[in-house]
């Protein structure tokens, strides 16, 4: 099977490389060109414009980062819509909102061609591995045809029926996550201001029932200040704003994943965006001023 793969960064190169190992022929595009090289070096060809991956390729993948970089893709010049045409299908499976999504798919259709909302679930290692949990909505023949493909990156993939239904069960997932890494956050600085030993805290967590492969994974790192970028903050905080919007439809209170957010916002603000997301436990560790006001 030969595919276009747009968007190169910790997923989509990781996702890339293992269709690649599979035995898939894979054209690559990135904005930023240099990051194709590893993916040549692994046998890709490379396109110079996401149009010309179109054209070449029956179908094609984009991993981009939010909204506006998956809208820019489509509709920009050199972009999607411009060689897009029957007999073709996209699936983007970068995590944006509905509307998103919708605006894409109407204007893919339009034009003749199938679309599939597919957002994952995992980060960088489930990606490297070909452990994601898939989450695809939309055109269920392009659902089926492109199944080899979500079984080389994926250990589950789920046809959630319409399009929107994808992104929207990923901000779903994606609220509680970031509720979560705020909570452990809150716990260990907690624990090191009542003079406990944060590993025993990671050590009795780890063995009852809120136990979790998140906690075990990035504990550890997080007691020593160490934050690689497997899921960037800046994209944590992007979906808690964009779960927040979907709350706001839907007339759903969210306190806790609007505290969350917060503390991401602040996070982002001190510049640590480009860190993974558990270095929010950077910014739950400051004061907060305003509760001396
Ligand atoms: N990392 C993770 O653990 C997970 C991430 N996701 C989601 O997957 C998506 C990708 O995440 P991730 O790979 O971590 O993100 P990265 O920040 O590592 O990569 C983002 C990609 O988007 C491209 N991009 C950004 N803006 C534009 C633009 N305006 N036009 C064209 N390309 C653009 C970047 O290109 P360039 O190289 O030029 O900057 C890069 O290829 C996001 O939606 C994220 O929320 C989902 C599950 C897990
Ligand atoms: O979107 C991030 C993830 O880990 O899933």
């Amino acid at each position: 099977m030969e595919v276009g793969f747009l968007g190169l960064g910790i997923m989509g190169k990781a996702m890339s490389l293992n269709l690649l190992r599979h035995g898939f022929k894979v054209t690559v595009w990135n904005r930023t060109v240099s990051r194709c090289d590893v993916l040549v070096e692994h046998g890709a060809s490379v396109a110079e414009t996401p149009a010309a991956v179109i054209k070449k390729c029956k179908y094609t993948i984009a991993m981009l980062s939010d909204p506006s970089a998956a809208l820019s893709v489509v509709f920009d010049k050199d972009g999607v819509l411009e060689e897009i045409c029957s007999g073709k299908g996209y699936i983007d499976m970068s995590t944006v909102d509905s509307d998103t999504s919708s605006k894409i798919s109407e204007a893919i259709t339009g034009k003749g061609g199938y679309f599939l909302e597919a957002p994952v679930s995992g980060s960088k290692k489930p990606a490297e591995d070909g452990q994601l949990v898939i989450l695809a909505a939309g055109e269920k023949a392009l659902y089926d045809e492109v199944i080899p493909a979500f079984d080389v990156l994926g250990k589950k993939s789920f046809f959630l029926g319409k399009v929107g239904n994808g992104a929207k069960m990923k901000l779903v997932v994606n609220m509680i996550m970031g509720s979560m890494m705020n909570a452990f956050s809150e716990g260990l600085v907690l624990a090191e201001r009542s003079g406990l030993s944060q590993q025993t805290l990671l050590d009795i967590v780890d063995l009852g029932g809120i136990a979790n492969p998140m906690f075990k994974q990035k504990g550890p790192a997080m007691i020593q200040s160490k934050f690689p970028p497997a899921f960037p903050l800046k994209h944590q905080q992007k979906d808690m704003r964009l779960a927040l919007a979907l709350g706001d439809e839907n007339a759903v209170s969210m306190p806790v994943a609007a505290a969350a957010n917060e503390a991401f916002k602040k996070a982002r603000s001190l510049g640590l965006g480009d860190n993974d997301f558990s270095a929010v436990y950077e910014a739950v560790k400051i004061p907060d001023c305003s509760a001396d006001a």
